[in-house]
């Protein structure tokens, strides 16, 4: 069924995963005022590497759209890592119509539209499999959506949603996508922190880097993210709202890479 709305949704989670409750849970609120800088972030500069081949196909879900890769070329490294990570999938999370939530991560309290993962995992592992388990398994790059000028490259992935109208439907990507255009003109400043999976089986095997700036789409892209299609308790529907809400911090601390 749909995790977000069967039940009480992601407060419901951990009746079936008990790791919801856990100490390194995502997504979070971003307290500007308590997030620390940290000189050594801006001093082994993080390196984000993706290639005009990296995206294979594009799949729904069910809870999002989702952009594949074989992740040739596309790695990540520097910053808070202390490996190489190897680019996996991105897809985003949204919200509803006229609503300003949408965000996972909000910022002092504040949500944005829509937000983008980009997931990727640490080749220290044999495989994706491998590492989504473990403590420094996944790094995911989070870019938030907000509304302004419309993004042309994006609007190339939506131009695929008709033809992936339900849960398991796939088409191959057959044009150049580079993933690197979705990336804010200043990525050199993020915050990061220790956290999980947003969704179930919620993991805690990511770190988070969370980008400041975020990146402009239309407001008409924003709404052609709810021209995908999920299933409901009332059958199929537009899908929105499929984002998880933020959780406690707990004994962490955001680090920034910007004074
Ligand atoms: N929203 S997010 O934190 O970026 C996020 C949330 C959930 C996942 N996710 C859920 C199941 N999996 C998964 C995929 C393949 C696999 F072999 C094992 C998995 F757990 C996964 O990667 C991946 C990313
Ligand atoms: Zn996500």
């Amino acid at each position: 069924g749909n995790i977000y709305l069967s039940g009480a949704g992601p407060s419901a989670w951990h009746e079936e995963y008990p790791v919801a409750k856990g100490k390194r849970q995502s997504p979070v609120d971003i307290n500007t005022n308590k997030t620390k800088f940290d000189p050594k972030l801006a001093a082994d500069p993080l390196t984000i590497r993706f290639s005009d081949s990296c995206c294979q196909s594009i799949v729904n879900t069910g809870i999002s759209f989702q952009v594949t890769s074989n992740g040739a070329g596309c790695e990540l490294s520097g910053g808070p890592l202390d490996s190489t990570y190897q680019f996996a999938q991105f897809h985003a999370h949204w919200g509803a119509y006229l609503k300003t939530t949408g965000s996972e991560h909000t910022v002092d309290g504040v949500s944005y539209p829509a937000e983008l993962h980009l997931v990727h995992w640490n080749t220290k592992y044999d495989d994706f499999k491998d590492a989504v388990d473990k403590p420094d398994g996944l790094a995911v790059i989070a870019v938030f959506f907000k509304r302004g000028k419309e993004h042309p490259g994006f609007g190339k992935i939506q131009d695929l949603f008709s033809k992936i109208p339900a849960k398991g439907a796939k088409v191959n990507i057959d044009f150049e996508f580079n993933p690197g255009l979705l990336m804010p003109p200043d990525s050199e400043n993020y915050w990061t922190y220790l956290g999980s999976l947003t969704t179930p089986p919620l993991y805690e095997s990511v770190t988070w880097i969370v980008m400041k700036e975020p990146l402009e789409v239309s407001v008409e892209q924003i709404a052609i993210l709810r021209t995908l299609l999920w299933e409901t308790p009332n059958g199929v529907s537009q899908m929105y709202n499929n984002f998880r809400p933020p959780v406690p911090l707990r004994d962490r601390v955001i680090r920034a890479s910007f004074g």
